[in-house]
């Protein structure tokens, strides 16, 4: 939020696009999407309006509508002496040009609210935006529940009232918009859950800023558009998509070698090899034969010996091995973490560290600060918090900027897996994945999405590139297996079935395909 208001001044002292402008331009795009969406002519609206710059915008579009043949019925909330600036002069304009008006106070007036509610076809929701600074209490919440009770279709201004631009959290009470037409560029707020939810199709106007502004180099947080796939020449091999060596299960843990070594395949690696402890080699074997097996030593309790530090070092070298998966499943047995803390700094090649491998260089990172090679780690909140010593409530309160110190004080990338997964650079730069559903939070999927973001490597992406390409296709495997399925039912092998699919889609229209994601730029 506070980058938006640089982005104000720099248009108003700049450009001169003073906040005037900005608010008529904000006011008509938000009209515009009225119009577009459900028409204005002889429709009813309830116009409800915040005695700030949220509520200015949303009188400028009870002047729209009113001009164009709406019905208008408007309610400033609050004292309007309280406006100032740009938002006076649009509340003097609806004061004088013929709207309804009224100022709710106090309880007493929301009998007015309420009935003008069931009267109406629609709602704006102008009663806070960026400038909402504590939890809602008193008449302000008491409008929002009215609005939500009203059930009637709500365009929320900038951003759904109620919830926090910064931290996409309910500051006591939210409006629950059918659309939301945010201004400048999307806040975390509209992007990140649950505001993300509460805003429903979301909308974007630039309010006439400059290209120049949107694409400042200090905007350092973007919503997730992944790059095209590398071409596949007609006369590849296996060689030629990537070959990888994931280093990965134990006794009890057959899925996350399964997973994260077919998943390779799957999204369009070339050559999948896994080592593994050798007694569950057949299990997985029996499901896998598409995988080449490396019969590993082990241990009493059947996880990885660490004796193996060596034979896997041969064993990249010998098979000339593009990217390392190492971690998943592995177990905290105490051979298996000391053999990956033995590894990471060894392993002279893109390494994505995940699962219990995680967990086993969470006692020392340091051990990730002499690698050469690019470093992927892909924790789960839980594994965020022991690799930062923190809580899981500290991460979750602040997903971005965990994600980012991650990847800086790691040197690594870094995914924050969740709703909207977090893709932080070591340069600093956040990716917020748009794609992806509740149904995927199931055992597995974690380890399908290492061997996605290998396969992506596997294919000649850069890094960077390609963990935003395989986080983005991950997601997107798994909302085509909910729409076949439903969310409910969907499993990691559901997730890891789709995958082909998912990654066809990205080759045969990737700029449709990303923008579904995308809040439509109006
Ligand atoms: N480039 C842009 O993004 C533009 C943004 N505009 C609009 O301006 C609002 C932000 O306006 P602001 O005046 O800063 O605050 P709000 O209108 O969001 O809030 C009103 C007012 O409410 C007070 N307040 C805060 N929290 C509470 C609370 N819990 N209870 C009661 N009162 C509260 C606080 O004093 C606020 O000042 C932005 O969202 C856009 O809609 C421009 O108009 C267009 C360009
Ligand atoms: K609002």
């Amino acid at each position: 939020m506070e980058q938006m208001r640089g982005l104000d001044s720099a248009a108003a002292g700049k450009y001169g696009v003073d906040h005037h402008l900005l608010m008529e331009n904000a006011g008509h795009s938000v009209y515009y999407v009225i119009l577009r969406e459900m028409g204005v002519r002889g429709r009813r609206f309830v116009v409800v309006a915040g005695v700030g710059n949220n509520g200015g915008d949303a009188l400028v579009v009870a002047r729209k509508l009113h001009s164009s043949g709406g019905s208008v019925r408007a309610f400033v909330v609050g004292d309007p002496s309280g406006y100032a600036g740009p938002a006076l002069q649009n509340y003097e304009i609806a004061s004088k040009i013929g709207i309804k008006l009224s100022t709710i106070s106090g309880e007493a007036q929301l009998e007015e609210l309420r009935s003008s509610l069931a009267w109406c076809d629609a709602v704006v929701d102008g009663l806070f935006g960026t400038g909402l600074s504590r939890d809602i209490s008193g008449i302000h919440r008491s409008v929002i529940e009215e609005i939500n009770a009203a059930g009637r279709t709500v365009f929320s201004v900038d951003i759904p009232s109620g919830i926090g631009g910064n931290d996409g959290r309910i500051y006591g009470a939210a409006v629950r918009a059918t659309y939301t037409v945010t201004f400048g560029l999307p806040k975390l707020g509209n992007i990140l859950y649950p505001g993300y939810y509460y805003g429903g199709k979301l909308f974007v106007s630039h309010i006439s800023f400059p290209p120049e502004l949107q694409d400042s180099p200090d905007i350092r947080t973007e919503l997730n558009e992944p790059p095209e796939l590398p071409w596949r020449p007609p006369w590849g091999h296996k060689g030629t998509f990537g070959k990888l060596l994931a280093v990965a299960g134990a006794r009890n843990y057959y899925g996350a070698p399964y997973f994260s070594s077919l998943s390779f395949l799957k999204a369009g690696g070339g050559y999948s090899r896994l080592a593994a402890p050798r007694s569950v080699i057949p299990f997985i074997a029996a499901r896998a034969s598409e995988v080449v097996y490396l019969p590993m030593d082990e241990t009493d309790s059947g996880a990885l010996a660490s004796s193996n530090a060596a034979r896997v070092l041969e064993l990249i070298d010998q098979h000339e091995i593009d990217v390392v998966v190492l971690g998943p499943g592995i177990s905290l047995d105490q051979e298996a973490q000391s053999l990956t803390r033995t590894l990471a700094p060894k392993v002279e090649r893109p390494l994505i560290l995940d699962g219990d491998g995680l967990t086993a260089i969470s006692s020392d990172p340091s051990v990730l600060r002499s690698r050469e090679k690019p470093t992927v780690l892909t924790p789960h909140p839980g594994e965020m918090a022991r690799l930062l010593g923190t809580s899981v409530g500290e991460v979750e309160s602040n997903r971005v900027e965990t994600a980012r110190r991650a990847a800086k004080e790691l040197n690594s990338y870094v995914v924050l897996k969740g709703a909207h997964s977090i893709i932080a650079y070591p340069d600093g730069r956040a990716f917020i994945n748009m794609s992806g559903n509740s149904g995927m939070g199931t055992a597995g999927s974690g380890d399908v999405l290492t061997g996605t973001i290998a396969a992506m490597i596997g294919l000649g992406l850069d890094v960077g590139d390609a963990v935003r390409a395989g986080v983005f296709i991950h997601g997107l495997s798994g909302d085509l297996a909910a729409a076949a399925k439903g969310e409910d039912g969907i499993t990691a092998e559901d997730v890891l079935q789709w995958l082909p699919a998912a990654t066809k889609a990205m080759r045969e229209d990737h700029d449709g395909t990303v923008r579904r994601y995308m809040p439509e730029v109006i």
